[in-house]
């Protein structure tokens, strides 16, 4: 099936995330804002990972009409075995109430003065890329893929390749 032919649900409203989806599929999602099930700012692959599985089978199951749902989660994880440092990490589940697959989008280094402030005062990765950008909504936008790279990558372009990653085993003959 042409991968824009499927009807795909996206478990958010967040503009950044629905745009990676009109990229790497071509179709407009109809989006719906469903819980993560997870903490605001998920602090570990498994629980960014769990997030997006959860908004994916959410919203599927809340829009029955569609084919995919689609959970887009962020969050940071620690790197404790090689390089001890803090990494922003973008995750893609989708899942057609049978299969289920997750994609994984480019994981990259963040500031250890944000990762020590989000811990320690318990708030959220955007609100520290809003106050060094001197944005607001940057979550929305380029996000810190933009402020770090001057705008070299954007945050949907990072959720773009996770989105192709997770929806290519429902959409690629290799897979049947
Ligand atoms: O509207 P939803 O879909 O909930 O999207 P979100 O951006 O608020 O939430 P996520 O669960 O994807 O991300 C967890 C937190 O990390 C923040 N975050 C993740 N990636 C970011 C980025 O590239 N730039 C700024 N903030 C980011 C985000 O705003 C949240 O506070």
């Amino acid at each position: 099936m042409d991968i824009s032919q499927f009807r795909y649900a996206l478990g958010t409203t967040n503009a950044a995330k629905k745009l990676a989806v009109v990229q790497a599929t071509g179709a407009e999602p109809a989006c719906l804002s469903v819980p993560s099930g997870v903490s605001d700012q998920p602090l570990s692959e498994e629980e960014t990972v769990q997030g997006a599985i959860n908004r994916a089978k959410a919203v599927l199951a809340q829009m029955p009409g569609n084919d995919i749902g689609l959970g887009l989660e962020g969050g940071l994880m620690y790197d404790d075995r090689f390089t001890q440092q803090w990494y922003l990490i973008s995750i893609c589940a989708a899942w057609n109430g049978e299969s289920l697959y997750v994609g994984k989008g480019l994981s990259f280094p963040i500031p250890r003065q944000a990762a020590e402030r989000i811990v320690r005062e318990g708030i959220e990765l955007r609100t520290v890329i809003d106050e060094w950008g001197n944005t607001t909504g940057s979550n929305q936008q380029g996000g810190a893929y933009a402020l770090l790279t001057d705008g070299r990558i954007k945050r949907a372009d990072v959720f773009e390749q996770a989105v192709t990653a997770a929806i290519t085993p429902f959409v690629s003959a290799f897979y049947q």
